[in-house]
């Protein structure tokens, strides 16, 4: 939960309030992620990471559409029906998923085993299906703010793309073509999604709800990089089942 509100917040105020929930909480502080940008990951490790981040990428057209059919709105569903293309793919296009699977290929996962969803963690598939439900059980205001995630998450891909090329001899240009295709597809759609909240946020309780939200959506992805630091890094206890790159999957 953010801050108790007292008093409601012009849009600029609700803006400068969303924006300091990020720069406190967004997933980019998390120590795995240090570790992953500054090669200090096996490839095993790194393997761990993509595999366990699929399950999210192949969650998000399922909150999209779930945030669709919440709303009343034709306008918010003829923006908003982008992202689950883009992500799934259109007209023959290869979709974010397609792009994030030749990420996972190309480390040496193979596709059936990283779809099949398998190795992820337990807490992994908790943190991505606690993003649906959240999607599904809540008005368009507040989860159109749970993906203001995305105002920040240009720096942490760029920061990604040159610390991994830079960094793990098995990672070149090809490898991370998801990251660069997102540099374009998320400012754009984080911009309009500030702007909805910043018009439709306008009772101190909406207002309430898509600050929690926000602070709920950091938590999901921050969840996420406990668990894969706590399975692969320390004390690295792998659950039952989990990828163990000791032991790579038949
Ligand atoms: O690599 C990352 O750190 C990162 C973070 C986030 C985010 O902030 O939720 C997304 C993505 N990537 C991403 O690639 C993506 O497609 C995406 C969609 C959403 C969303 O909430 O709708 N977040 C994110």
């Amino acid at each position: 939960m953010s801050n108790l509100l007292t008093e409601v917040l012009s849009p600029q105020e609700l803006e400068q309030a969303l924006r300091k929930i990020g720069a406190e909480r967004y997933h980019n502080r998390h120590p795995f992620h240090h570790l992953l940008h500054s090669g200090a990951l096996s490839l095993g490790q790194v393997q761990a990471w993509a595999l366990n981040r699929y399950c999210y990428q192949a969650a998000i057209p399922r909150k999209d559409a779930a945030l669709i059919s919440r709303t009343t709105d034709r306008n918010l569903r003829r923006e908003w029906v982008h992202r689950i293309l883009d992500h799934d793919g259109w007209n023959g296009e290869e979709g974010g998923i397609d792009r994030w699977l030749v990420l996972t290929e190309s480390l040496g996962l193979k596709s059936d085993y990283v779809i099949s969803q398998r190795g992820a963690l337990p807490a992994t598939v908790f943190a991505v299906e606690a993003y649906v439900d959240f999607v599904a059980r809540h008005p368009p205001v507040i989860t159109v703010a749970s993906c203001l995630t995305e105002l920040f998450a240009p720096d942490i891909h760029r920061e990604r793309i040159s610390g991994m090329l830079e960094n793990y001899p098995f990672i070149n240009e090809s490898v991370l073509v998801y990251f660069r295709r997102r540099l374009g597809q998320a400012p754009r759609d984080a911009e309009f999604a500030l702007d909805y909240v910043k018009h439709h946020a306008r009772t101190l309780a909406e207002q309430q709800g898509v600050l929690n939200a926000l602070v709920f959506k950091c938590n999901v992805l921050w969840a996420q990089l406990d668990a894969l630091y706590a399975a692969y890094v320390s004390p690295g206890h792998i659950p039952p089942g989990a990828f163990d790159p000791e032991q790579p999957p038949c």
